[in-house]
Formats: structure tokens, C-alpha cells, sequence
């Protein structure tokens, strides 16, 4: 039981530990986390509907996430293939890609959600 305790306490352990080294050594995830904060910080004074705060914190929540993902995938392809090659190439650009769809997701429901605030106070 309580190395089960402490194997759990661990895995989150590691993952905030993922969580700080990814924002202190990522520009991109550090960029991404900054931009999620001000988004957040400014829904705040907003005042959104139980269902659009779902949105918001998912997006967010969705584009960091996407950006680990595409680092520990760039990290692993430059241990494996630190040489230029077509297989490198696709890793990397098709992760960016997934980055890429979720922000276009987020800066649209952003748009609709935030711009549609603002429009409603004008
Ligand atoms: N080993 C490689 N072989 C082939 N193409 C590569 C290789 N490494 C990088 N590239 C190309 O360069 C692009 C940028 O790669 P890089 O590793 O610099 O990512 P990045 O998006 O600049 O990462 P970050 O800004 O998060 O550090 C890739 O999307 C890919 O097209």
C-alpha cells in the first residue's frame, strides 16, 4: 500500500518536474504557457459563462499539452537522427502540424469567445 502510495506521489512528482523544465528550457512552451496566462487572466474580467471557461481552460489546456508533446518528439528524433533525414524531417513537421491545428482551434474559439465579449461591451 504505501509503495503504491509512493509510486503514485512519484508520477506526479516527475511530471511537475517535466512541467518546470519544459517552461525554464522551451522557448516554445514557455511562449505557449505565457500566452495561455494572459488568455486566462484576461477571460477574468470577461465575465464567461460556465460553457465558454470550459472552452477557454480546455484550449489552453489542449495547446500546452500538444507543445510537450512536440518537444519530447523533436527531442527524441535529434537523439536518434541527430544527421538530416526525410524520416527526421516528417517527425518534426508532422508534430508542428499538430500544433498547429489545435492553436488555429484555440485562436478561433478565441475569437469567438473574446471577441465576442468585447463586441457585447461596445
Ligand atoms: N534531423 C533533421 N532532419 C531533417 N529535417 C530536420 C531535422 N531537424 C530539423 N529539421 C527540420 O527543421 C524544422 C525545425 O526543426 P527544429 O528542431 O529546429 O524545430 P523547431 O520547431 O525550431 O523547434 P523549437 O523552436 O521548439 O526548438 C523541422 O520541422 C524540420 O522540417
Amino acid at each position: 500500500m504505501q509503495s503504491f502510495l509512493k509510486k503514485f506521489i512519484n508520477k506526479f512528482r516527475y511530471a511537475f518536474a517535466g512541467l518546470f523544465d519544459g517552461i525554464r528550457h522551451d522557448h516554445s512552451i514557455a511562449l505557449q504557457c505565457l500566452i495561455g496566462l494572459f488568455v486566462f487572466i484576461a477571460c477574468i474580467f470577461l465575465h464567461l459563462t460556465v460553457w465558454e471557461w470550459l472552452v477557454i481552460i480546455l484550449m489552453i489546456a489542449l495547446v500546452i499539452a500538444f507543445e510537450f508533446i512536440n518537444s519530447a518528439l523533436e527531442t527524441i528524433t535529434d537523439k536518434i537522427s541527430p544527421e538530416y533525414s526525410l524520416e527526421a524531417k516528417k517527425i518534426k513537421d508532422y508534430a508542428a502540424a499538430a500544433v498547429l491545428v489545435i492553436s488555429i482551434a484555440a485562436a478561433i474559439s478565441g475569437i469567438i469567445i473574446i471577441g465576442g465579449k468585447i463586441y457585447g461591451m461596445l
